[in-house]
């Protein structure tokens, strides 16, 4: 059985990545499953850059081919914020609920037209010896005023997607799965995807 080795403790995000390796035939690992992994510290400036720095931690942790994902949230209204600091924006330890307060506190009374925002996803593959590439992807939407639904997870409650006219957590995971940003960064592997595993024998 094919795996492939992600580089996270979020449980949203590893369902996400179950859900698509899953169809096709490819077996998720997460950090999830090796809890004496210390965490990485994410001291880059950009998505990819921390991106990589988890993919290559936990690449040369294991001696295998690990993919890293580093998302966010991108509010205009914000000039970018909270950006690579999504995950931590209302402080430590990490909060999902007090993120999204913050986001929509800080956009209180701001017109529709002023409330633009994406998320962004950065993978990167690390394989032992090699280079690390990186894709990367976007889903374009705009921040709600108050929770909308309860699916997914981190931001989805605040962010509408107009495509589909509902907030993020009220898609189901197939059908976030095939909009959102990580989704979109995925795609962009597919091409390779296939070959590194053939390459790797993972
Ligand atoms: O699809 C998403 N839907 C909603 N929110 C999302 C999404 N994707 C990323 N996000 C938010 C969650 C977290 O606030 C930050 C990611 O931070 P990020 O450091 O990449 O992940 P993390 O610390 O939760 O787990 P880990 O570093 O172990 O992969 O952006
Ligand atoms: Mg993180």
């Amino acid at each position: 059985m094919k795996e492939v080795i992600i580089a996270t403790k979020n449980p949203g995000k590893a369902m996400e990545f179950e859900h698509i390796f899953s169809a096709r035939g490819i077996v998720v690992r997460t950090l999830l499953d090796f809890p004496e992994i210390p965490d990485v510290e994410e001291t880059g400036l950009t998505f990819e850059e921390n991106a990589i720095l988890k993919a290559e931690a936990i690449s040369q942790a294991l001696g295998k081919m690990v993919i890293g994902d580093d998302s966010g949230l991108i509010v205009d209204a914000l000039e970018g914020r909270p950006g690579i600091y999504s995950a931590r924006y209302a402080g430590e330890p990490k909060n999902d609920q007090n993120n999204t307060d913050k986001v929509l506190s800080e956009l209180k009374g701001l017109p529709e037209e002023k409330r633009s925002a994406r998320f962004y996803c950065a993978l990167a593959v690390a394989i032992p010896g090699q280079e690390p590439m990186t894709v990367s992807g976007t889903c374009e939407g705009r921040i709600l005023e108050e929770r909308r639904g309860t699916n997914g997870f981190g931001y989805d409650p605040v962010f509408y997607v107009p495509e589909k006219g509902v907030a993020m957590a009220e898609l189901s995971s197939d059908e976030k799965n095939k909009i959102s940003h990580r989704a979109n960064a995925l795609k962009k592997l597919d091409v390779v995807l296939d070959s590194i595993l053939e390459k790797t024998g993972q």
